[in-house]
């Protein structure tokens, strides 16, 4: 994708999209609603013409053509399957459509029903299979043209939480199995976490960060992205000089605290974020009163009363009370500075 552009009228749903991707990677694209990601996987399809910049496909550009020219896997959040045709007709459709010889149909479809684990149902209408079996048939059917680009726009969303994680192993398989290369548009920072080789973060059209998991996860660029990424303890912090990257000693209300700026940052107001699995109950740092506890099996997720103002939350195995005093430390590296923005921030 070649600085890829698309309005709406005065809107820039997608603005100046950069992104290569390699046979063989499972990309996720992560963001809020709205933030442009379906606008991405539908201008890659062919769906949405662009405004500006250009796709190709190794070395052949591609967005000056129609969507099935392409040729590209389609999975949707609301499957989209043709409710008159049993499942194997769904997935034999494309084929017939490509004029794949008969035997070659009847081959190619056997293995994609094998494949989804679906043989048994393959003589249902969708009407008559559950929603996990719905979204089986739809990849079936996406990966049964052997498409060199599978796009999978939230096509986990309406089924329930225990088949959510079930489906995820399933649609790892069929990527690993087939070898796809495949596009995972989801706003779920769990499941593209857990899914994939490179997440890009977007927001408001515009690509915040892209990387490895473990990447985002610990070294989110800015603010927005380490929100999206769980830090959702935020203290208002200031430091003696404009920070420069790397280790920094900041000021929460007269207390100072190890942090780690990942990027140089200007003069002016700071945030220090960090993640509830981060926060360590320890004989010094910041005095805190334990206001609730969330009880979770391994670990409890405990909202903090800052003796100095403001909330936090951790999530400890130590086993603690609402009312009970502790301290509370996070180590440097976890601890991360940002500009503080504009806007007023909820949580702050
Ligand atoms: N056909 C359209 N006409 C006008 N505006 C549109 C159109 N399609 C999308 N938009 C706008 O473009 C922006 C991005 O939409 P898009 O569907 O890409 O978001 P998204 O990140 O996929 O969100 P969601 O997770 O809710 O599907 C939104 O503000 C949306 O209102």
């Amino acid at each position: 994708m070649k600085s890829i552009t698309r309005s709406f009228g005065d809107y820039q749903a997608l603005s100046s999209m950069n992104l290569s991707i390699k046979a063989g990677e499972f990309v996720s694209l992560l963001g809020p609603s709205g933030c442009g990601k379906s606008t991405a996987l539908n201008c890659l399809s062919g769906l949405l013409p662009l405004t500006a910049g250009e796709i190709w496909l190794d070395d052949r550009r591609i967005d000056t053509l129609p969507p099935e020219r392409r040729g590209f896997g389609m999975v949707f959040q609301n499957y989209a399957l043709f409710p008159h045709m049993s499942a194997k007709k769904n997935i034999r459709f494309g084929l017939e459509m490509r004029k794949v010889s008969a035997a070659d149909q009847g081959r190619r479809v056997d293995n994609a029903l094998s494949l989804v684990r679906l043989q048994q149902h393959a003589d249902k209408l969708p009407g008559q299979l559950s929603g996990g079996q719905q979204q089986r048939v739809a990849i079936a059917r996406a990966i049964v043209i052997e498409p060199p680009l599978v796009l999978m726009d939230e096509p986990l969303s309406n089924l329930d939480a225990a088949l959510r994680i079930e489906m995820r192993e399933e649609i790892l398989r069929i990527h690993q199995t087939l070898g796809l290369t495949t596009i995972y548009v989801t706003h779920d920072q769990d499941e593209a976490l857990a899914m994939s080789d490179r997440i890009v973060v977007m927001k408001e059209g515009v690509m915040q960060q892209q990387g490895a998991p473990q990447e985002l996860y610990n070294r989110p660029i800015n603010l927005d992205v380490a929100l999206f990424m769980g830090y959702r303890n935020l203290l208002d912090v200031t430091a003696a000089a404009a920070p420069r990257a790397g280790r920094l000693t900041v000021s929460h209300k007269g207390v100072d605290l190890d942090a780690t700026a990942l990027t140089d940052i200007a003069d002016g107001p700071l945030i220090a974020a960090f993640k509830p699995d981060d926060v360590v109950f320890s004989d010094s740092g910041l005095p805190a009163t334990v206001d609730s506890v969330i009880y979770g099996g391994r670990d409890s997720t405990v909202k903090l009363d800052l003796e100095n103002g403001g909330q936090i939350h951790a999530r400890v195995s130590d086993p603690v009370r609402p009312g009970d005093r502790v301290h509370v430390s996070v180590s440097p590296e976890h601890l991360l500075v940002y500009p503080r923005p504009a806007q007023p921030i909820a949580g702050l």
